[in-house]
């Protein structure tokens, strides 16, 4: 799967200028507060025809405005899941899920009712109507309608932003499945780092409606490109690795990455599980010899490959372990103390670890 996506639109004294490529999977748009996320989701969902563009999946033209085509939004076959759920209050969860049915066209595979409900875990619920759900379950309910339409591509524009933190953390692995376990693609719209960090495979940063950033979800989290002070100070690492053991009596995962073995306090996983690790890089100290007597479980020898600074007076030093990349965020003074510079071996302190276990 290919989209593809190049968009040029004046909104007032706004200039959206902004495009790029995703192969599958979940990519996140990512951007301060007015940097035309939204924008350019409505332009892929036809919900606003470009000045100028052009919009294809697979080959599919469905913009191109130098051959006057636009495609209707009905006619795309894209879900869009927002931040309020917009569910119909008079149907029930059934009915509502039922409904999205009538937009996939025969021809169409559609995901298998029974399997979206398990998926997004709604299946006590479809009796019930909108005003008797929390507003998570009405959001997994929305994000199921949307699948069961049998969507090409999933549009979703901060579908967690109207829920409270507790609600977030029992929605974000319904949709860690959908990503691991639907073929769908997904276009994610979020200001989140840690949501970002969780989900996306690829981010592509807006600033002023233009890409200010485009990458892999490791490289673009791990700073200097972030669009916010407040985000360079939550960056960090995000790392792929499969659990190897788990002791119960400790809460303690041990996850093997590339060449490297970390330890996950209160934690609670089975044994061969993949996961996703995410270390912030201000929880990471570095020392140029090995240090002894520390309470910290993790601490890797790597070789440092870059160093950034910031206008905080802060440094990121990218660490090379093996194959595993880990970022540190450290004072400028640390740097020069230290005398860190590319090519340096040092050892990385982690202090946490956030364990995408679910
Ligand atoms: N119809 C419109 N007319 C004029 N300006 C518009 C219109 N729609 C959006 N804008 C402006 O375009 C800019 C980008 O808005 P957009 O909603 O795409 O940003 P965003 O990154 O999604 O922001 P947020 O995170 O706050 O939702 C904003 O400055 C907004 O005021």
């Amino acid at each position: 799967m290919t989209l593809s996506v190049q968009v040029r639109h004046r909104l007032g004294d706004f200039h959206l200028d902004a495009g790029f490529e995703a192969e599958g999977g979940v990519t996140a748009l990512f951007g301060r507060s007015g940097s035309g996320k939204t924008s350019l989701v409505r332009a892929i969902a036809g919900l606003i025809r470009p000045d100028e563009g052009r919009i294809a999946l697979d080959g599919d033209v469905l913009v191109d405005s130098k051959r006057g085509v636009f495609v209707p939004k009905h006619l795309r076959r894209f879900g869009t899941v927002f931040q309020e759920a917009r569910l119909f209050p008079h149907l029930t969860v059934k009915g509502n899920l039922t409904y999205g049915r009538w937009f996939a066209p025969r021809d169409a595979v559609p995901e298998r009712f029974d399997r979206v409900v398990n998926l997004l875990g709604i299946g006590h619920l479809l009796e019930r109507r909108p005003a008797n759900l929390s507003g998570g379950e009405r959001q997994r309910v929305a994000i199921g309608r949307a699948l069961l339409s049998a969507p090409r591509l999933l549009l979703m524009d901060e579908p967690l932003a109207a829920l409270d933190d507790e609600r977030k953390a029992e929605i974000l692995p319904y949709l860690e499945r959908l990503r691991d376990e639907t073929n769908v693609p997904i276009v994610y719209v979020s200001h989140a780092v840690h949501e970002v960090a969780q989900l996306a495979d690829r981010v592509v940063v807006l600033r002023d409606g233009k890409v200010e950033a485009i990458g892999p979800v490791s490289d673009v989290l791990s700073g200097p490109s972030l669009p916010t002070a407040a985000n360079r100070r939550e960056a960090g690492s995000v790392l792929a690795g499969v659990v190897e053991a788990f002791d119960p009596p400790h809460r303690l995962a041990t996850v093997r990455l590339k060449s490297n073995m970390i330890h996950v306090p209160n934690a609670t996983v089975e044994a061969g599980k993949i996961v996703r690790l995410h270390i912030p890089a201000r929880d990471v100290m570095l020392a140029t010899s090995r240090p002894e007597g520390l309470s910290a479980l993790n601490i890797l020898e790597g070789t440092i490959e870059a160093i950034t600074a910031d206008d905080e007076g802060m440094i990121t030093v990218r660490i090379g372990c093996g194959g595993d990349i880990v970022h540190a965020r450290v004072t400028a003074l640390s740097g020069e103390r230290l005398a860190l510079r590319p090519g340096k071996t040092v050892f990385a302190i982690i202090k946490t670890v956030a364990l995408d276990l679910h």
